[in-house]
């Protein structure tokens, strides 16, 4: 998978491609991650990028020349981050995971032109209600978000009980020390026992979703364990 950011700030990225597990599936390229540098389209003498707005107001907005022009060197569906778009979650990072290809515009100062949105926006994605001052953090989270689904970069079995995959939040981990500052790990998970430990995370899982998240339940199916666990729980509140 190939997925090309155009942005005005590359250097945003330099961390993001180099280190930890996005760095590592770059090494091994299982994926490619391909950052464009808007600057690089403006022809003119003073590579200029973004203008006044017609009909006067405050900020600027980025021409539409050096966007055109760097969608042409790119392929793929071509996504805008903005607070005026769908809301991202995990059903569209698998959907978009799936793609060849993508591309993310990352906007700055006001926005770009429309024209750009109208004939090359394919989606607008937001990732939440609240404004940044550039598109440049929605895209890396986006990217990451999809990066870990691509085959090999992070083990499946990690990501099977992620939050959202399952459609349930996730379970509480604990690592070594067994006990630090008197604060002791939960017996079944040192029983060595894993059908007990399955069970013990399935329930914590439904328990955070039904507590912290309860629309995440409404609508989805329960297994005959799952309505189970689910009484046991709200017997156990007293709910
Ligand atoms: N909530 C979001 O996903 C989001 C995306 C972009 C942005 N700012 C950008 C948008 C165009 C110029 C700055 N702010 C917020």
């Amino acid at each position: 998978m190939k997925i090309n950011i155009l942005t005005l700030f590359p250097e945003m990225f330099s961390g993001f491609k180099s280190e930890s597990i996005i760095g590592k599936a770059l090494e091994k390229n299982l994926l490619e991650i391909n950052i464009v540098n808007i600057r690089e389209f403006c022809y003119d003498k003073h590579k200029q990028a973004d203008d006044m707005p017609f009909g006067g107001g405050a900020g600027m907005v980025m021409k539409p020349e050096p966007l055109f022009r760097a969608l042409e060197t790119v392929k793929g569906k071509v996504i805008y981050t903005t607070p005026q778009g769908v809301r991202f979650n995990q059903k569209l990072a698998i959907e978009l995971a799936q793609e060849e290809e993508i591309t993310i515009i990352a906007g700055h100062y006001e926005g770009i032109d429309e024209r750009v949105v109208e004939s090359k926006v394919d989606l607008e994605v937001s990732i939440g209600d609240f404004v940044l001052t550039g598109g440049e953090l929605p895209a890396m989270m986006m990217a990451d978000c999809i990066a870990r689904l691509v085959p090999g970069v992070i083990k499946k079995e990690s990501y099977e009980n992620d939050s959202f995959f399952n459609g349930l939040l996730d379970y509480p981990h604990y690592t070594r020390p067994a006990e630090y500052e008197g604060m002791k790990v939960p017996e079944v998970l040192l029983s060595g026992h894993h059908k007990n430990i399955e069970t013990w995370r399935l329930k914590e899982s439904l328990k955070r979703t039904y507590l912290r998240r309860r629309d995440l339940l409404v609508g989805r199916e329960l297994s005959k364990e799952e309505k189970k666990l689910l009484a046991e729980i709200k017997r156990e509140l007293g709910k």
